[in-house]
């Protein structure tokens, strides 16, 4: 084991070297999505993920995931042939390395794309979340390298547990045209099927609080949904997150109706403007994974008003300690805090779970996806426990890759003959429904 003295040795040393990238493997994969629903369409049967691992000169692994679409492993390739060489624990030098190496694709901007479920699409960001990958991976190795867990090289956690909620999905029973994996949940299309579902979640897994992802039917069906969950779950935290697609008018309306019952509205309405229109006039608070997911959107979202509670993502804002960054952000503009969940596996739950230990402002449950994930390329999934995950003190993330479930999932991507390897979930929702596209904002 080396000691933290050892983080400062000339990188010429041999203990400076056992610290420093040797080698770093990328690995994209496909992994079992299931039918879930939002207002652009609905998940294909499989989406793309990247598995990041850095090697060091004495053999030590450390693994990341990121998002791995196309144009995610188009940056990565490069920033990985770059990194030989680089210390691990030289992490400010990490996106400078990037903005060096990572040529940025053509048709992204630094003023592109307001749409999507992502918010904004801009160069940083596109590179900061390929950045986040590596960023987690070195972290896993240094820690592994010292004996320390992950959370200490943050600084230390602030508790032991950190809580998730969880995150309901209108669903299909199955993929359209019976492509992909099956499984038993069944179709959610109406309050009792979404009622059923959360029963079964807070049944296998504890949750006490409960997202539905709405944007998928006119507002009073999920508004109803809202109201079935709030009579089975007396009490319980409750939130609607239909990903923008309402007009300033309906967000107003549905926040008067709901707003006794629901914890938080999550991206009522698209942009900064329309959700300050909506902050405005009422006293529920407003969440976004949307309209703040880069620094430079938050001067103008906070001090309008706009939102009250951040959904970080640590890949779309470069990692775990630019999330530390956001946090303190928030704390000085009394701006809640908790965290987005898109498609992940293990790594990146074990990421969110180290760095959310480290943030005292962590107001509210997190969300994540991995309930709805079976398969993972760690040993050893996560077990919620009451809606928790513990903390682990184990050095690195605490997760060992399973290379034989590594290896199946990558032979799936390049199997794939390429519908896969980018998320789509409007040209999923055409098989179901030919002549889909994905719908303009507001769409109600
Ligand atoms: O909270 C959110 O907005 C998301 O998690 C965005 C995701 O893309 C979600 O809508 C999904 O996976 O369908
Ligand atoms: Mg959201």
């Amino acid at each position: 084991m080396q000691t933290a003295a050892a983080v400062s040795e000339p990188a010429g040393s041999p203990r400076g070297l056992a610290l420093t990238v040797a080698e770093v493997r990328l690995t994209p994969i496909l992994i079992a999505d299931p039918p879930l629903l939002n207002t652009q369409g609905v998940h294909q049967p499989y989406t793309p993920r990247l598995i990041v691992e850095v090697v060091t000169a004495d053999g030590t692994t450390g693994v990341g995931e990121t998002y791995g679409d196309t144009r995610y492993l188009d940056l990565a390739a490069p920033l990985a042939e770059a990194l030989p060489g680089h210390r691990l624990a030289d992490l400010n030098g990490l996106a400078d390395l990037a903005a060096r190496v990572c040529a940025l694709p053509e048709e992204v901007s630094d003023s592109v794309d307001t749409g999507g479920l992502r918010g904004v699409q801009t160069a940083d960001k596109l590179r900061l979340s390929v950045v986040s990958g590596f960023e987690v991976a070195c972290l896993d190795a240094l820690g592994k390298c010292l004996g320390l867990p992950v959370h200490a090289l943050l600084g230390g956690k602030v508790r032991d547990a950190v809580d998730y909620s969880a995150y309901l999905f209108y669903r299909f029973a199955e993929h359209p045209q019976g492509r992909g994996e099956s499984d038993d949940w069944g179709a959610a299309l109406d309050p009792e099927g979404v009622v059923a579902q959360a029963r079964r979640f807070a049944d296998t897994y504890g949750f006490g609080s409960f997202k539905l992802k709405g944007g998928v039917f006119p507002p009073e069906q999920e508004v109803a949904a809202i109201r079935a969950l709030a009579e089975a779950f007396p009490g319980k935290p409750l939130r609607l997150d239909p990903n923008g697609a309402w007009s300033v008018e309906t967000s107003l309306k549905v926040a008067g109706e709901l707003g006794d019952v629901l914890e938080y509205l999550e991206d009522p309405a698209s942009t900064t403007d329309r959700m300050a229109q909506v902050a405005a006039g009422t006293a529920v608070p407003l969440a976004t994974n949307m309209c703040v997911t880069t620094f430079p959107e938050i001067r103008d979202a906070f001090t309008r008003g706009a939102v009250q509670v951040v959904l970080s993502d640590h890949h779309y804002w470069g990692g775990l300690r630019n999330t530390q960054h956001l946090a303190a952000i928030c704390r000085t503009f009394g701006v809640g805090l908790s965290m987005h969940s898109n498609t992940h596996l293990g790594i990146s739950l074990a990421a969110m779970t180290h760095v959310a230990a480290t943030v005292p402002n962590l107001d509210y449950a997190c969300d994540s996806h991995y309930p709805w994930q079976t398969e993972d390329v760690i040993t050893r999934r996560h077990v919620f426990d009451s809606g928790r995950l513990a903390v682990s003190d184990l050095p690195g993330l605490g997760v060992e890759l399973d290379r034989d479930a590594l290896a199946a999932l990558h032979r799936r991507w390049l199997d794939d003959d390429g519908s896969m390897r980018d998320r789509d979930d409007a040209a999923a929702m055409r098989l179901a429904e030919p002549g889909w596209t994905t719908p303009s904002v507001p769409r109600w």
